[in-house]
This record gives structure tokens, C-alpha cells and sequence, in this order.
């Protein structure tokens, strides 16, 4: 049988479906690029495993992680920002003296293609490694065309050259490069009149961000980035209510943004033009932990809303210098509470759904196989254990990639 219609069965596997836990350990079976077979153990007949190669017993099976937010592409580092923190300074401070992301702009802008995809590849294997099967990276620290292109085409790249299916985000507004200091509506023009047309005419972006924040940029021209972005017919997203409540996030929603990302200082007002506009909740536990925030996301008004909420891991050189997944499950738990169910939901499902690849990201008869096996009992020891090497297999668009 040719490898892409090999068939795979496990046996007596407890199933997280994405949204949630089976009640009954389960037979699944793969065959090439689609899941064919999932029952319970009590109906699976054993004529069923002919022609199967037999993956084994036990375990957790959860759909391939799905981490809707990083940064994987940039250059140089920014440890000294963390200790000048540890003394006192703030990430405001600091990026209002010109550090911060500038600081990662300007080791971006200096490196070549290679040297940034280089130094991406092992970031992005230590997502791998640890089930993710779906990854988007956003560009945003290169804040000119030639760079936000760079930036992106590396994105691209790492997606070709890795089993792992990268969604590109095209960041522009992310914050002020010096050459427009003084000149922010200036910038947003570079953004929505060159940036976003040479990306989309390049499909180097599969969305377009902003970050709606004191230090970056305001409502009214983050509404002027999404205006362009759906002139080219891509889908928006905003960084909102991060370290403020400028209402950046109802804006986004009226717009039918994809979500809404770490907000912090959402208000009810925003949550009901998220519930309203069907927007995801990115939930970034990573930026929150590292950044030392007091503010907590209205994980419960969220809740009670029934917005979908994800969790991602942030990755990036200064809020979030975190490469597991898995302990942003935890974080997302012990710092929010949200529940174990929420958490691998929210890496899963609901990370789909931000990226605008709703039904993804479960499991069921007919569902793309991007899978993992976890050596662990029940689903809820994922978020519940940090502890890297538990993923037993993973299983990309049907190949078994890691495991045997
Ligand atoms: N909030 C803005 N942007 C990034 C941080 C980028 C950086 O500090 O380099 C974030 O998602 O946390
Ligand atoms: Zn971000």
C-alpha cells in the first residue's frame, strides 16, 4: 500500500475530540490524509484492523496542537529588557525609550532571510516537538515593505521546509519605526497603501494584525489598517486591551475580526461585540506571566458570553520567551482558571477558529489527520503536568512524524 493510504490504529485511547473528552475509550483509525474510523472499543470489530499498522493501546489522543499567536521570526535578543524589568522598568517604559520591540526591529532589519530563518527553525522544531501541528507567525518587527516581506517570506519557508502547516499574519501596525517618529498617521498610510498591497499581491499573508495600544497605534488607524486589509480581501485580527481599555476589540469585532488578542482590560462592552461578531478570545498567559501583569482576561464573562476562547503560546524576544505550548495550557489554568477542558479546547478547536480555519483542529470521522498521542491517562494531565516528553506520537496530515 502506497505511504500516503497507510492506515494507523489505536486502540483504548482516551479521545479529547477538540472540544471535548469522549466518554469511552475509543477505536481510531487513520488512512492516508483522513481519519476513517472512530467508535468505541466495546463496537470495534477486530476485522476492522486489517490492513492496519497497529499504533498501540492507552494513552491520550488530542487533535495536532494548534498555536494561533506566535512571533517565531526575528532577530537578536532581549534578556537585558528582562532584567532591567526585574529592576522596576516597565515594557512601557522601556519600548518608550526605544527598546522593546524597536530593539528586535533593528536585529530584524540587519539579518538576512537565512540568518532569520536559521535562527526560527529551532523555535518552531520546539513547537513541533511538542505536538503542534498548526502554527501562525506573524511578521511585525521589520515595520517597512522590504522587511514585513522578508519577514513573511521566512514564514513561508519555515511552513515548506517543516511538517507543519504555517498561517502567515502580516503585522505591520505593530508599533512606530523611528523614520516616522512624529509621523504615526504617515506610517499607517506606508502600511495600508504599499504594505498591504505588495503582501497581498505576493500572497505572502494570510491576515492582517495591528496592535490598538497606547504605545502603538489608536483605534481610528487600526480601523484604517482593517479597511485596507478587507479592501484585499484578508482577514483582521487585533492585539487589544493589552495594557489598556482603548476599545480597540469592539472596534475589531464590528469589523468581523478572526479574534482579539490578549485583552486584558476587555470590558463587558467588548465582550459583547465579540459574542456578537462570532470573534475568538485569544487568551496569551505567556505575555501575562512574563510581563509580571496584575490584570486579569474576563475569563468568566467570556465564559458566560460562550466567546470561544484560545490559548497560544506568544512566542516571542521580549513578552514572551516561552517554546511550550504545554505550559501555556497550565499557565492558562493556575493564572486564569480556566479549566483543563478550556485550555486544550483553546489550543485546538478554538486556536483553529482564530486563524479562520473553523472546524479544524477536532477530531472525528472524516477530520484531516493532525494528531498526538500522549503518554498520559487523561486529558486534563496535559494542562495539569509541565513536563516535556510526553508526546508519544505525532501525526501529520496523515504521516507519523514523530514515534513509531
Ligand atoms: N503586544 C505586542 N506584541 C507582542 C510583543 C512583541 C515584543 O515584545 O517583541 C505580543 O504579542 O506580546
Ligand atoms: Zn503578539
Amino acid at each position: 500500500m502506497a505511504n500516503n493510504k497507510r492506515r494507523y490504529l489505536w486502540r483504548d485511547i482516551s479521545v479529547f475530540d477538540g472540544l471535548k473528552t469522549l466518554p469511552e475509550p475509543m477505536a481510531v483509525i487513520t488512512q492516508g490524509e483522513r481519519v476513517i474510523t472512530m467508535t468505541p472499543m466495546n463496537g470495534f470489530e477486530e476485522s476492522q484492523a486489517d490492513g492496519c499498522h497497529d499504533m498501540g493501546r492507552g494513552g491520550v489522543m488530542t487533535p495536532g496542537l494548534v498555536d494561533c499567536h506566535t512571533h517565531l521570526v526575528f532577530g537578536g535578543a532581549r534578556a537585558d529588557e528582562f532584567e532591567a524589568r526585574l529592576e522596576g522598568a516597565s515594557y512601557e517604559e522601556i519600548a518608550r525609550r526605544g527598546g522593546g520591540i524597536l530593539s528586535t526591529v533593528y536585529a530584524t532589519r540587519e539579518a538576512s532571510e537565512q540568518t532569520l530563518f536559521n535562527a526560527a527553525l529551532p523555535r518552531l522544531k520546539a513547537l513541533v516537538e511538542e505536538g503542534v501541528t498548526t502554527v501562525e507567525i506573524k511578521s511585525g518587527y521589520g515595520l517597512d515593505v522590504a522587511n514585513e516581506l522578508k519577514m513573511l517570506r521566512v514564514a513561508r519557508r519555515l511552513g515548506e521546509e517543516m511538517p507543519v502547516r504555517v498561517l502567515t499574519t502580516l503585522l505591520g501596525a505593530h508599533a512606530l519605526p523611528p523614520e516616522y517618529e512624529n509621523d504615526s498617521d504617515g506610517y499607517i498610510d506606508l502600511v495600508c497603501n504599499e504594505m498591504i498591497p505588495a503582501a497581498a499581491a505576493e500572497g505572502l499573508a494570510d491576515a492582517v494584525d495591528v496592535f490598538c495600544e497606547k504605545i502603538a497605534f489608536s483605534v481610528a488607524q487600526c480601523e484604517r489598517v482593517f479597511k485596507a486589509a478587507q479592501a484585499h480581501g484578508l482577514p483582521i485580527k487585533a492585539h487589544a486591551e493589552q495594557l489598556s481599555n482603548l476599545g480597540g476589540t469592539a472596534m475589531a469585532a464590528r469589523h468581523g475580526a478572526l479574534s482579539a488578542d490578549h485583552i486584558e482590560y476587555l470590558d463587558d462592552v467588548g465582550i459583547a461585540a465579540m459574542r456578537e461578531a462570532g470573534s475568538v478570545a485569544v487568551i496569551l498567559p505567556g505575555a501575562f506571566h512574563t510581563l509580571r501583569e496584575t490584570q486579569q482576561p474576563p475569563i468568566a464573562g467570556l465564559r458566560e458570553a460562550a466567546v470561544p476562547m484560545a490559548v497560544a503560546t506568544d512566542a516571542n524576544p521580549g513578552s514572551s520567551p516561552i517554546f511550550m505550548p504545554t505550559l501555556m495550557l497550565n499557565l492558562a489554568c493556575t493564572l486564569f482558571r480556566m479549566t483543563p477542558q478550556e485550555a486544550l479546547a483553546g489550543m485546538t478547536a478554538n486556536g483553529a477558529a482564530a486563524l479562520g480555519l473553523k472546524g479544524q483542529g477536532q477530531l472525528h470521522e472524516g477530520a484531516v489527520a493532525d494528531l498526538c498521542v500522549w503518554d498520559i491517562e487523561t486529558p486534563a494531565e496535559l494542562a495539569y503536568a509541565v513536563q516535556p516528553g510526553r508526546l508519544r506520537q505525532r501525526i501529520y496530515q496523515g504521516e507519523l512524524t514523530h514515534g513509531r
